[in-house]
């Protein structure tokens, strides 16, 4: 069923703009569609979420104001030189000085200098410097700290402040990420960021939260960068992959007939339906994800942090995931468009380059899918307890098919049955079940052997990393089902999304096979049913896949592409934008006055005789 102009507009309302910030209209989020290329300052909003999640009320009085007018450029300080991922190793230190009620920030060691945090290089003229607290003679771990390092009167840095830019980057070049070196720098006691945490004026610890208390800002940001900075990126890929795909006509499908929109080749659209169906599936996961977190969030900054292991197993997982997907996503869409995918002009490459950088970022992927790794192993031996031997606490919803029955074989019988929300999302649960069972048997059976525990999650991480990487699959595949069931009002709707549901199931199947396989699961003849079911789904997903991806409602500005422009111009477009590619423009110009100083040397040279 095609989906109508009226369902189309339907659709779109199921795709809003990224859900916005805790706290803000979701209508705020719009103009963000308006804006092409990267607003910068986004670390100044990074600072703002650290300072509203561990900033005492009286703080945030202070601070928020002068960020949110401007008046302040924030940047949000926590990478070294020589740290980035383990947190407990950053040298940047704190010390507490009783006799002044001031903290003096230093960096020790070259490797403490403060390297990458973004808006530094240039324009922050304050940061949240993330520092080992050191108070009445102990180290107190990692602790937040407002510290200015450029003057507001004429924006040199302050004493004792060394700034500046770490240098040309793999792309963010409109984005000043800088480095900092803190020599004796002092602050007052009341800049320590103080929810979880306070330092009273005589230099007494008073610990109000736990040891992990400082990191919230790192699970604030993660959930957000998911709608707000990774998913568009795969988003836009798609519609001008998929815009493109329908204009490009290249070889025959039939000899006699003319040549074949390329979005007709099934090798096409099995390049870019999963793309569409992923970016489809992480919206649902992603919206879910952060009301989730808006719902936890007042509670963990009341100081209950029961709901934060799986928020954190969670955020961390969704963003490794995502980031993961996305940057592949972003790839594939840019190699279905052949030549032109690698002209700047696509807007492809660009694309590429900023969403691989969320690979990285806020939490690098392999130790942020650890993570989830760890939240795994603790909730699954938790369900092999005996009963009665410890306070048998209900298994945190993301993990509850942990205590489900176990199904030993897929009940398939022919390829349609592939298309049951409920036997993929139970395949799945499935073989992210056994996978995780198996990675602690092989941690147990390393700590029985004698193995120190450290060495023995060591030895198995990679086993813990499929285990992790199966999990988030199922979770995407259950938020998607989810979704569905709430569209029952827009059948058409609901319809055309399913297929992406299914889509998406199937494609981590076939990918996958061999997890399927291993014990006997699925069958060769059921992964045979599932591949049916997927090319079938192809054809019918090919009669809405433009609707689908305008259903993402980005303007022409926004996409940056002369390959995705609405109108379909393509090729006027790219011959038209290379006219002002600098070459162009120089060469005329260069050339012109070449020609003006040969002639006007050959008016000045005597004649020869020639
Ligand atoms: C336009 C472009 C826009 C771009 C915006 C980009 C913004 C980017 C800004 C940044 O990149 S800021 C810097 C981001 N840096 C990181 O994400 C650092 C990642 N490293 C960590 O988070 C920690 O070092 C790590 C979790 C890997 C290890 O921490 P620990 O060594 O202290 O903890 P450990 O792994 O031993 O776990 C101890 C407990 O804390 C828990 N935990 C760890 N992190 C947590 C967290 N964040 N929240 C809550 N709990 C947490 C963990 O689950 C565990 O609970 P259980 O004991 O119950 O198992
Ligand atoms: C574009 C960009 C913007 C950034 N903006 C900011 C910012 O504004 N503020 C800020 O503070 N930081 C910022 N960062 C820094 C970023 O947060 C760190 O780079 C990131 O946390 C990764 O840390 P790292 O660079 O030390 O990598 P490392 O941790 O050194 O990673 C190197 C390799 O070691 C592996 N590894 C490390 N630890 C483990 C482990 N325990 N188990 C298994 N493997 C491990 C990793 O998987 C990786 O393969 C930014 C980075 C980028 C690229």
């Amino acid at each position: 069923m095609e989906v109508s102009l009226i369902s189309f507009t339907l659709l779109r309302q199921c795709v809003p703009g990224p859900l916005s910030p805790i706290g803000y209209s979701t209508t705020a989020s719009r103009p963000n569609r308006a804006l092409s290329g990267d607003v910068a300052l986004s670390i100044h909003g990074v600072f703002l979420k650290a300072l509203r999640s561990l900033g005492t009320e009286e703080q945030i009085a202070k601070w928020d104001p002068l960020c949110k007018n401007n008046q302040i450029i924030a940047t949000y300080a926590q990478t070294e030189l020589g740290h980035g991922t383990f947190l407990q190793g950053l040298e940047t230190e704190a010390t507490y000085d009783a006799a002044t009620q001031e903290f003096v920030i230093h960096s020790p060691t070259l490797t403490a200098t403060k390297w990458w945090p973004g808006d530094l290089g240039r324009s922050a003229t304050h940061a949240l410097v993330q520092a080992q607290l050191i108070c009445s003679g102990a180290r107190r771990g990692m602790h937040a700290f407002i510290v200015p390092i450029r003057s507001l009167q004429d924006h040199t840095p302050l004493p004792g402040i060394t700034v500046g830019d770490i240098g040309p980057k793999m792309d963010f070049d409109q984005m000043d990420n800088g480095f900092l070196q803190l020599n004796h720098v002092r602050v007052p006691r009341e800049n320590m960021l103080s929810r979880f945490a306070q330092v009273l004026p005589d230099g007494t610890y008073v610990k109000l939260g736990t040891a992990q208390s400082n990191y919230l800002p790192m699970v604030v940001v993660r959930v957000e960068l998911l709608l707000g900075e990774i998913l568009p990126l795969l988003q836009k890929a798609c519609v001008i992959a998929m815009r493109y795909s329908v204009i490009r006509r290249q070889s025959q499908l039939q000899p006699s007939d003319q040549e074949a929109k390329v979005l007709d080749y099934q090798t096409q659209q099995q390049k870019l339906f999963p793309q569409l169906a992923i970016s489809y599936a992480f919206h649902f996961l992603a919206v879910s994800l952060l009301e989730f977190f808006q719902r936890s969030y007042s509670a963990i900054l009341n100081r209950d942090f029961s709901i934060l292991p799986e928020l954190h197993a969670l955020s961390t997982g969704m963003k490794a995931m995502m980031s993961d997907f996305c940057t592949q996503g972003a790839e594939m869409c840019r190699r279905a468009c052949g030549g032109h995918g690698y002209s700047k002009l696509s807007g492809l490459p660009s694309l590429v380059t900023k969403v691989s950088a969320s690979c990285t970022y806020e939490g690098e992927n392999t130790v942020l899918y650890l993570q989830v790794a760890r939240f795994l192993v603790k909730n699954y031996l938790q369900t092999q307890m005996s009963p009665g031997s410890a306070p048998q606490r209900s298994l945190p919803p993301s993990v509850a098919y942990l205590a489900a029955p176990v199904l030993a074989r897929c009940p398939a019988q022919r390829a349609a049955d592939f298309l049951c929300p409920e036997l993929y999302t139970t395949a799945w649960a499935h073989v992210a079940a056994r996978l995780i069972k198996d990675s602690v048997h092989h941690l147990q059976t390393l700590t029985q052997s004698g193995a120190d525990q450290h060495e023995a999650w060591n030895q198995t991480t990679v086993i813990h990393l499929q285990a992790a990487k199966a999990h988030c699959y199922y979770v995407t595949v259950k938020g998607f089902a989810e979704a569905l069931e709430k569209l029952e009002n827009e059948p058409a709707i609901q319809q055309v999304l399913k297929r992406l549901c299914d889509l998406h199931a199937i494609h981590g199947i076939l990918t996958n096979s061999g997890d399927f396989l291993h014990d006997s699961f699925l069958s060769g003849a059921q992964v045979d049913m599932a591949r049916t079911a997927y090319l079938d789904l192809l054809c019918l997903i090919r009669k809405d896949a433009i609707l689908l991806t305008d259903a993402f409602d980005f303007t022409d500005q926004c996409l940056n592409s002369a390959l995705g422009c609405y109108d379909g111009n393509v090729y006027e477009r790219l011959f038209q934008w290379a006219q002002k590619s600098p070459t162009n423009t120089q060469v005329v110009g260069w050339n012109y006055k070449l020609r003006k100083k040969a002639e006007n040397r050959q008016r000045t040279l005597p004649m020869r005789n020639i």
